[in-house]
């Protein structure tokens, strides 16, 4: 029986636990690290599963699964370095962690895959991408990849591009429910009642997503689709330029890069 152990078990760690639930892994292979004793019973009462200690979680399992902090990262590093073994995969969720700060602190030898996943893959549509370390070869990048693909799609990219990544599609979603949030309050604020005003921008999202993944077409000709000439649409538009929305996002995104960046050194 091949087991996964998940370190670190707050929102990604479950979303990752129960994906992989979801996917058909019987409890039975997996384990749980999780410092919090109430979170660990709130775990074992969902999902059924083992919640044990960090070293007996890393000991166990042919894959474990790192969902702390990154401030977290070094700590659990030093705590499970001691019984990984050659071979073993590391996959690391942490934002900015590097695979060669891991490599670092583990033994020689010892598999290390990032990831930079999202928080959609709680309903199977998350997009996540995957980065090898040097002692990873094709069939850790796989366990790597399967993992992750139980809950959305999955993309391999080079390490150096992982913070970028993490700026746009691990940070994405809270800019996408920000720009929900911010529709719903215009739409209060031109007299729609709430609830009113959250369904017709949330399915207004549903529907625009799903034009994007199932048309293929360019989101310029979609905008240029909806905008007629001398109409609503180019009413709104203009101005969200000249409040630089787009310098907005551009600026925002590049925040989030430079963090991702900085968490490398924590
Ligand atoms: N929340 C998100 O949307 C995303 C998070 N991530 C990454 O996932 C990681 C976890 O983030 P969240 O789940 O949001 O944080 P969180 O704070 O919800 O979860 C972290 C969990 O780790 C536990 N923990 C801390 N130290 C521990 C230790 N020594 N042993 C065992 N458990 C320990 C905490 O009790 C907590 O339950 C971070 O590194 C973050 O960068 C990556 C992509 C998206
Ligand atoms: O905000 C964060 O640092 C984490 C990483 C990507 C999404 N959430």
């Amino acid at each position: 029986m091949s087991q996964t152990a998940i370190i670190g078990a707050g929102v990604m760690g479950e979303t990752l636990l129960s994906g992989l639930i979801r996917a058909g892994r019987p409890a039975a292979e997996l384990l749980v690290g999780e410092k919090r004793p109430e979170r660990a019973a709130e775990l074992i009462d969902r999902y059924g599963v083992r919640v044990v200690d960090n070293l007996e979680a890393a000991r166990a399992a042919d894959t474990v699964a790192l969902v702390v902090k990154p401030q977290d990262m070094g700590a659990v590093l030093a705590e499970i370095a001691g019984v990984l073994r050659p071979g073993q995969l590391l996959v690391s969720l942490a934002a900015g962690i590097t695979t060669a700060f891991i490599e670092e602190h583990v033994p020689t030898g010892v598999a290390v895959v990032r990831v930079m996943p999202n928080t959609p893959a709680l309903v199977d549509a998350g997009m996540a991408a995957i980065s090898p370390g040097s002692h990873c070869d094709d069939e850790h990048l796989d366990v790597a990849e399967s993992l992750l693909s139980a809950t959305g799609k999955v993309l391999r990219v080079p390490e150096h591009q992982m913070d970028a990544v993490t700026a746009i599609s691990g940070s994405g979603p809270a800019y996408v429910f920000y720009v929900v949030e911010s529709m719903i309050e215009a739409g209060v604020h031109l007299g729609l009642p709430r609830a009113i005003s959250t369904e017709l921008v949330v399915q207004t999202l549903v529907g625009s997503g799903k034009m994007l993944a199932e048309t293929g077409t360019h989101p310029t000709v979609l905008r240029e689709q909806v905008t007629s000439p001398a109409g609503t649409t180019a009413a709104a538009l203009r101005e969200l330029e000249v409040h630089s929305v787009r310098a907005a996002f551009l600026a925002a995104m590049e925040a989030a890069r430079d963090r991702s960046q900085e968490l490398a050194g924590s």
